[in-house]
Order: structure tokens, then C-alpha cells, then sequence
């Protein structure tokens, strides 16, 4: 599947030491698994963790989800061994935390090549660089670490992260001038379905694709905050035809509902139908 149309509502944290919890990723409804061998996993595990992980990469069939593998700094001592494994794992992506800019990108993409790369952006520092990071040629998506981020800012917790928006918006802009993917950060709190699913809501409507987990009790409710809902696309509809039929009588604008429908609504509209079918088809299997 084309990385760039593919789903990314649900993004879920694997630590790459646990055989258990990766034989259970097949069976869970994401859309995209991040294979950890950074902050999931201890520093007595790493070395471990990264044959553990290049095995079941190489057994398992976690298709049709993407496998994105999260590696250690390349300034810490196992940065440089895991980004020469993981370049020859069989996976999808490969994802540098704390990146504070494209240098860290240029240095990453000398070790594994061809490699689609995906950005952790948690930093003061990558956030005010956002914009040349995304740029980078080899980079295809971006992920919020927010608890690096918060740890950084000296930030306390707000359930309207009102701390953490211009970081937010930034990278917001950033991969959106590019076309990237961006993907919200986790929601510690992995029993609090309710405080999840306002937090979903929130990244959803400034535009994330999707969130990223911690547990598989979160995917359920990422994946219906960021796919399209009955009425999205019941107005979707409604848009579309409203605007071919004004258009067939020479207007340039319809109105649904008490509200203006112009070309660029049927854009959204169109896009929102398309996206509603790539998630059907995904999950028909
Ligand atoms: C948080 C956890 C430590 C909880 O683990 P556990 O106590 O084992 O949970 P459960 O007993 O409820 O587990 C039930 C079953 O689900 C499996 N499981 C649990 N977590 C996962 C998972 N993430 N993926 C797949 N499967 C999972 C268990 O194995 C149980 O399975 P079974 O026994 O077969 O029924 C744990 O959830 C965990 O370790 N989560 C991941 C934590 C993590 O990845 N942290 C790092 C990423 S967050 C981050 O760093 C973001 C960023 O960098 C930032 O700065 O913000
Ligand atoms: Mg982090």
C-alpha cells in the first residue's frame, strides 16, 4: 500500500524486547506499529532487544499494518548498531527520536540508504527547526513526543496541552508544507478511555492523522476518532451533490445546511470518501 494514503489512526508502541507483546501486535486492528528499541526498552534489555526484534520482523506477518522500528539516539552507544539493523530489517520505516535537525537526518540516511525516514520531534530544538527537517528528501513522516517534549518545556500536565501548541503547530505546518505524515503523541493515562478519546479528538481536529499508543486497550478508540464518522461522510455526500448541481446550473457555490460549499469543500469532501474507503478495504481484509 502507498505510504502516503494509507491509514495512520492507530500507531502503537511495541517494546522490541517483548516476544509476547509482538506476537499480539498481529492480531490488533492498527494501522501502523512502531517497534521500539529506545525508551520501551531497559538499557540491560537493548542489546537483546534488537535481535529479538530483527527475528520476528523476519518470521512474522504483520502485514497489512506498517512497520515503522524507533532506534536509540545516534549519540548514545547503541545508536549506530541499531540503525545498521535496522536497515537490514524487514520493515517499512525507520524512526530517530529527538531529532533537532536535518543533520541528524543526513547522518541516519548514510547508514541506511533507500530507507524511508520518519522523525520523532520532541525537542525545543527540532521544534524551531521543524520546517528544514521536513524538507529532508528521505523524510516520510513525523510522530510527537510529547513526553520529551513536556519533560524539555518543564510543562505539567493540562488536558487541553495548551503548553504544548506552538510545539504542536509547528510540526503541524512543518509536514503539512511537505505532504509528511504527522501522527500525535501517546496518552500515558492507557486505562482513561474517556480523557483518550478527548485527547484523539483534540490532535484529529488540528489535523494529526493519527495517534500514537502505548496499549492495545487505545486502539479502538484512536481509530474511530480519526476515521471519518457517519455524518462526515453522510455531509460529504450531501457537499458533493449540492455543488455538482449548482455548478450544472452556472453557480459557483451551493449551500448545505445554513452553510457555504465552494470547490475547495468538495476537495475536503472528496478526500474524506476516499479515505472512508481505503479504511473499509482495509479492514475487509
Ligand atoms: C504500559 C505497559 C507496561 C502495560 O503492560 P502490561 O502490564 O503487560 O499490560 P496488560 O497486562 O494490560 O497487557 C495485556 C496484554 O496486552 C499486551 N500488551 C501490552 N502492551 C502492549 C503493546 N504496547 N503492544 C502490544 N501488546 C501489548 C500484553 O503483552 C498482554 O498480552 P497477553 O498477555 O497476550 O494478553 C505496556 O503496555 C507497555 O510496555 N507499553 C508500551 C510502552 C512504550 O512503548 N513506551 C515507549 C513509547 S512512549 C514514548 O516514548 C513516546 C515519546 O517518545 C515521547 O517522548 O512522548
Ligand atoms: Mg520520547
Amino acid at each position: 500500500m502507498d505510504p502516503r494514503t494509507r491509514p495512520y489512526r492507530s500507531v502503537l508502541y511495541i517494546p522490541g524486547s517483548k516476544p509476547r507483546a509482538l506476537d499480539k501486535a498481529k492480531t490488533l486492528p492498527v494501522d501502523a506499529i512502531i517497534f521500539d528499541l529506545e525508551d520501551a526498552v531497559s538499557v540491560d534489555e537493548k542489546v537483546n532487544a534488537r535481535a529479538t526484534l530483527t527475528q520476528a520482523l523476519a518470521e512474522g506477518d504483520f502485514s497489512p499494518r506498517m512497520r515503522i522500528v524507533r532506534i536509540n539516539g545516534l549519540d548514545t552507544q547503541w545508536g549506530f548498531d541499531d540503525a545498521r539493523a535496522a536497515a537490514a530489517m524487514n520493515c517499512d520505516a525507520v524512526l530517530l527520536p529527538k531529532v533537532s535537525s536535518p543533520d541528524d537526518l543526513d547522518a541516519l540516511a548514510e547508514i541506511t540508504g533507500d530507507l524511508p525516514i520518519w522523525a520523532m520531534m520532541e525537542t525545543p530544538r527540532g521544534m524551531l527547526n521543524a520546517a528544514a527537517i521536513a524538507a529532508h528528501p528521505k523524510l516520510q513522516g513525523m510522530v510527537m513526543g510529547t513526553n520529551d517534549l513536556a519533560k524539555e518545556l518543564q510543562t505539567r500536565f493540562r488536558a487541553d496541552r495548551m503548553p504544548m501548541m506552538a510545539g504542536l503547530g509547528m510540526c503541524l505546518l512543518a509536514a503539512k508544507a511537505e505532504g509528511l505524515i504527522i501522527v500525535d503523541g501517546v496518552y500515558n493515562a492507557f486505562k482513561d478511555a474517556e480523557g483518550l478519546a478527548v485527547e484523539c479528538a483534540q490532535g484529529r481536529d488540528m489535523g494529526f492523522d493519527g495517534k500514537t499508543l502505548i496499549h492495545p486497550a487505545q486502539v479502538d478508540v484512536a481509530n474511530v476518532a480519526f476515521a471519518p464518522s457517519d455524518e462526515d461522510l453522510d455531509l460529504s455526500r450531501r457537499q458533493i451533490a449540492a455543488f455538482d448541481e449548482a455548478v450544472a446550473t452556472g453557480q459557483a457555490v451551493a449551500v448545505v445546511d445554513g452553510r457555504i460549499v465552494e470547490n475547495l469543500h468538495v476537495a475536503t469532501a472528496r478526500e474524506l470518501l476516499a479515505k472512508a474507503e481505503v479504511i473499509e478495504a482495509l479492514q475487509a481484509g
